[in-house]
């Protein structure tokens, strides 16, 4: 499914946090969206999730407005992985899991065998199978964001939102977790800090720079050493890496 920005606007603080972004996300590829810290990447995705109204600007999800569905027919289309999301301290791994199937819950229907294999097929895809047990309190940084990668793949969404879905994970989890996202075949749509991660397992890429999107494209249009510099102040070199042949970023210090 297609998702689109246009014209979003939105402030906190008293002071504007996103400034007319525009911006397309094709169907069934992965955008990296990157930006500095405090460019807007999070605001931006809890903004096209639905959880904050935009000022300004419309967000949709094939012709629909996300702001006028109902959160239950939102939840059926769209999941959002949340950087430090937070869950009650004493539910089981699975528990958390369960909590994706929320909006397809009806108090009419008693049971939910769909439910429960999107359920084992979200802890399978996660990688969390063999925590299902543990209380989730318990479970490491990167536990914890492969859990809820689980309870966001146990809604069926259509549409992927992760913010920083990385920052716990060790190098190899890194890599397993992203070539997992993009095998699923969803529009997924990435905060990433790791230029290298994005740009071997991203299609596309959008730059936020002070709330403004200042670049959008193909990886291979967007990532060049003139935007790294303009926009991260840090002197890179761009090129195609010896084995995998995806692009491969390497970072020379920051720009003098
Ligand atoms: N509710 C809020 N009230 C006040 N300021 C806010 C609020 N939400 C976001 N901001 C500010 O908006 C700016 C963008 O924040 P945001 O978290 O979207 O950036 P980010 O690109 O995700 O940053 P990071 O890479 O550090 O996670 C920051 O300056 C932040 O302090």
């Amino acid at each position: 499914m297609r998702l689109s920005v246009d014209g979003l606007g939105w402030s906190a603080g008293g002071r504007p946090v996103l400034e007319d972004v525009s911006l397309t996300c094709r169907s069934g590829r992965v955008t990296g969206l990157l930006g500095p810290n405090g460019s807007g990447k999070t605001s931006l995705l809890r903004l096209v999730a639905g959880l904050v109204r935009p000022e300004s600007g419309i967000v949709r999800l094939g012709d629909r407005d996300v702001h006028r569905m109902r959160v239950r027919e939102r939840g059926r289309v769209l999941a959002l992985v949340e950087q430090e999301a937070t869950t009650a301290l004493d539910l089981s791994v699975r528990q958390v899991v369960e909590l994706g199937r929320t909006p397809y819950r009806s108090r009419l229907v008693v049971g939910d065998p769909e439910g429960a294999e999107a359920v084992t097929v979200a802890l399978r895809t996660a990688q969390v199978e063999e925590l299902a047990g543990r209380a989730w309190r318990t479970l490491s940084g990167g536990e914890r964001q492969r859990t809820h990668l689980a309870r966001a793949l146990a809604q069926q969404p259509e549409v992927l939102l992760l913010d920083e879905p990385t920052n716990h994970l060790d190098l190899r989890h890194q890599l397993d977790f992203l070539g997992r996202v993009r095998g699923l075949g969803l529009t997924v749509v990435a905060a990433l800090h790791d230029l290298e991660l994005a740009a071997a397992y991203c299609d596309d890429l959008a730059v936020l720079d002070d709330g403004r999107l200042v670049a959008q494209g193909p990886v291979g249009d967007v990532l060049t050493p003139g935007l790294v510099e303009r926009v991260y102040g840090v002197d890179v070199a761009v090129e195609r890496h010896p084995v995998h042949d995806r692009l491969h970023v390497r970072w020379n210090g920051v720009a003098s």
